[in-house]
């Protein structure tokens, strides 16, 4: 489905109740698949969610976990360590071109029966599960923290739980200490000092019951509606100061972009504020990969120029990202360049009407987009992408005010 989204008021006011971290949730449901006891509240309604829900709802033969990398890398580990399973562990076309032979070696390491059943170093997996008896692996760190998370929520199956030393620059690091406190939130005992981190056994857990806190990610793009209108008064919920979520620094991002958060009990509220317009925003996003595309369509909307570092793993997510970004913001008129890790949008003044944005299967370029209706109508191609990660995103845009229209022409 194509998308035209536009709107005649650039005074935004609303209160949206955002779904429950996809990160959060994830790790929670292979968690409560180890402990029945472990009570969830506020789970993500996200298809990455659903899919893993359902690849944990019983035994199959084959599991297929469609474009989630979540889901992917965390049942890669966790099935590969449950001895009696044997599993086919698919997923998208796109799911099969993301790597996962660093997670695939360190399991084998350990004593996993995993094998490709297409190319050597991606999905789909052949896993027959085994008990693993080692005790502490290496695993490079430098491409996909998930790899990390995935070991971390099955040590704690190991009969002496399990050491693992860290090398390379280590990448997206809020998500393994998300992962740590989760686990320690369980009663699960753990470290991560000096690029290693211990997890201790655990058989059981007491009872508990454990609350996601709404997703900071899908916040990013009410932060993007904030900074690009003229006013705003928008209540998001249910949020917190001490969140586990690293896309949380979009507050502080955005601050720098006219948009001030206020943390009431459970909410936060964003208001558009007067300052001096900022001339070239630099950013290192290696902690916060996911604002990337929000934070650099907020920038061309401003026509703030904006120097992005730390991005090496955006593109082996669910599409090149910085190749996406580059395509679609020079259609709308932007200078862009790129290298392996980086992006530079120059300054501009013009935005072109009415074009349609591709959004390659990657709902982050949907979400990220749209927000620029609040400077020229813009189509969104396949505008079904966000259910990903936030399935009720348009219907919340139309509660803010904005029309967004069936395309079915052109
Ligand atoms: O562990 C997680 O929940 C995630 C880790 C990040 O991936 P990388 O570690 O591959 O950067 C992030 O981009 C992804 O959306 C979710
Ligand atoms: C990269 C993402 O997800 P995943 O890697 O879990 O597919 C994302 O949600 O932006």
């Amino acid at each position: 489905m194509k998308v035209q989204v536009v709107t005649n008021t650039r005074d935004i006011s609303g209160r949206i109740a955002v779904t429950g971290s996809k990160s959060e949730s994830n790790r929670l449901l292979i968690l409560q698949a180890q402990f029945p006891n472990l009570r969830i509240e506020n789970l993500s309604n996200s298809d990455d969610t659903q899919v893993l829900q359902t690849a944990l709802a019983g035994p199959k033969t084959i599991v297929d976990i469609h474009h989630a990398g979540t889901a992917m890398r965390f049942l890669t580990a966790y099935l590969s360590a449950k001895e009696g399973v044997e599993v086919i562990l698919t997923g998208s076309e796109r799911m099969q071109e993301r790597p996962i032979g660093v997670l695939v070696d360190a399991l084998r390491e350990l004593g996993a029966e995993i094998s490709y059943e297409k190319q050597e170093g991606f999905p789909p997996l052949r896993i027959k599960g085994k008990n693993f008896e080692k005790d502490r692996v290496e695993v490079q760190a430098n491409i996909s923290s998930q790899y990390i998370s995935a070991l971390m929520l099955m040590a704690l199956s190991l009969p002496r739980g399990l050491k693992i030393d860290l090398e390379g620059k280590v990448t997206s690091v809020p998500y393994i200490e998300m992962t740590l406190q989760l686990l320690r939130q369980c009663g699960i005992t753990g470290t991560f000092e000096n690029n290693s981190i211990s997890i201790n056994s655990a058989a059981h857990i007491d009872d508990k019951s454990l609350t996601v806190e709404s997703d900071w990610s899908s916040a990013s793009y009410f932060y993007s509606i904030a900074a690009l209108s003229n006013t705003s008064e928008i209540t998001l919920s249910s949020y917190r100061e001490d969140s586990l979520q690293g896309d949380r620094s979009v507050a502080e991002i955005y601050q720098k972009l006219g948009v001030k958060t206020t943390f009431l009990e459970g909410e936060i509220n964003l208001q558009k504020v007067e300052m001096e317009p900022l001339k070239v925003l630099e950013l290192d996003l290696a902690n916060s990969p996911d604002l990337a595309q929000t934070v650099a369509v907020t920038c061309f909307g401003l026509g703030v120029e904006l120097k992005m570092t730390g991005l090496h793993t955006l593109r082996i997510k669910e599409t090149d990202r910085l190749q996406a970004l580059k395509n679609e913001l020079e259609k709308l008129g932007g200078k862009v360049e790129i290298t392996q890790d980086s992006l530079h949008l120059f300054a501009s003044e013009v935005i072109n009407s009415g074009v349609a944005i591709d959004t390659y299967n990657d709902h982050r370029m949907a979400l990220a987009f749209a927000p620029l209706a609040l400077k020229v109508p813009i189509y969104i191609n396949d505008a079904g992408v966000v259910s990903k990660s936030f399935p009720e995103f348009w219907k919340d845009l139309q509660k803010l005010g904005f029309s967004v229209a069936d395309s079915a022409t052109d």
